[in-house]
This record gives structure tokens, sequence and C-alpha cells, in this order.
């Protein structure tokens, strides 16, 4: 069976989303689904994201739905019982990162330095987010990284966009890419699905692995 992390290889990109009217859910994945990327990571940025991560979970169940902006153990209990496949906070967060472990529950947290990646594999992860990406140096810091850390699988996130998505994939230590362009916040409140499956069906386009 494939894991979490299989899945979220071969998806390539991972759609990050503020959604302000939990309703919109369950369209959202289905248009994510149809444009080629089935998944999310629905941030608790707003009220609503646990809702909208249970409808999602509830009623496009193939989607890999995960929490983001998790800060707190309240949240990620909050977000696994609404349906998370995994959790992803912008830091290293120790209590969310010790929850999550002792509720074998995937965790991916938010690093930008190396001690901070020490600290994941510490924990045993195999996964971390490299936020904010771009911010901190990209592509070239991911090819920097996989000296030191071979095994580490990079989830990065901000800046990322349609244009520079491939330089992202084309690294071997790139378990997939986060990013908000693929569903913006005025498309997702117009109910724009149908743009909104637009934007998916490009990213997925450009999300070609070349090694
Ligand atoms: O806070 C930023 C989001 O996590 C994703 O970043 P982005 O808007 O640059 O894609
Ligand atoms: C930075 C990010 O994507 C998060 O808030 O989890």
């Amino acid at each position: 069976m494939k894991t979490l992390f299989d899945k979220l290889y071969e998806i390539g990109i991972v759609p990050v989303v503020k959604i302000q009217d939990a309703a919109k859910a369950a369209d959202m994945a289905r248009a994510l689904q149809k444009g080629g990327i089935p998944a999310a990571e629905i941030t608790f940025r707003t009220e609503q994201a646990a809702d909208a991560i249970r409808r999602i979970a509830e009623e496009v169940p193939d989607i890999c739905v995960c929490a983001g902006t998790i800060l707190t153990e309240a949240q990620a209990k909050q977000a696994v019982a609404a349906g998370a496949k995994a959790i992803i906070s912008p830091g290293s967060n120790p209590g969310v990162i010790d929850w999550c472990l002792a509720h074998a529950v995937e965790v991916i947290p938010g690093c930008a330095t190396p001690s901070e990646i020490e600290f994941c594999i510490r924990k045993g992860l195999k996964a971390v987010k490299l936020f904010p990406a771009e911010v901190i140096g990209g592509v070239r810091m991911l090819k920097a990284l996989s000296g030191p850390y071979p095994e580490m699988w990079f989830m990065p996130t901000g800046g990322i966009s349609e244009e520079n998505l491939q330089s992202y994939l084309a690294l071997p230590n790139v378990l997939c890419c986060g990013g908000s362009w693929i569903v913006p916040g005025k498309l997702l409140e117009n109910g724009n699905f149908m743009q909104i499956e637009v934007l998916a069906a490009k990213a997925k386009a450009r999300a070609k692995r070349a090694f």
C-alpha cells in the first residue's frame, strides 16, 4: 500500500489553502482533483479550517487532505479528529512534533536551518518543510542541504510558483512543493472552482520530475 509520502511524491504539489467558508471546501477539493492535484494543505489561519478538513475527508476521501499552520497540540488534535492525514507547521514546534509522534500521525515541521533539520532527524522524522523556501535560499539551499542530510526529504514552501516549480521538482531531495498560487483567496471566495481547476491543471502540467 502507498504511504502518504509516496502519494505526495507522485502528486508533486500541495496547494496551500486559507479558507473562509468551509461550505466551499469539497467543491474546491473536487476542482483540485479534476485538475490532477488530489492534495491540499488547509491552514489553521481561519476558524473554518477544521470544518473544511472534515468536509473534504468525508466528501472527497481520495484527496490527501493535510492541516497547515499547526502551532499547538490542541490544533493538531482538532485537525486529526477532522480527518487530516498529516500535520504541517511553519516551524519545528517540539510540542506539536511530540504529540504527532505519540499518536502515530505524520508530521512535516518547518525548518529554515541545519539545526532545525537535525532536531527533526533526532525525532526520527523523514520529511520536513523548507520554509520560507525562496527567502532562505530555495534551490541552492536544497542542493547544499543534500550534502550533510542525504536521507532527508524536503517540502519547499514559500515563494513557489508556476515559474520556478520545475527547478524545485528537479531536485532528488524534494518530496513535493507547497504553494498558495493554485487556490487564490479571491477565486475561492467567489466559488470560481473552474478557474481553480485550470490553475491546478497548469501546475500539474509543469510538475515534471527531471532527473
Ligand atoms: O505563508 C505562506 C504559505 O505557506 C505559502 O507560501 P506562498 O504564498 O508563497 O505560496
Ligand atoms: C507555512 C505554511 O505553509 C504553514 O503555515 O504551515
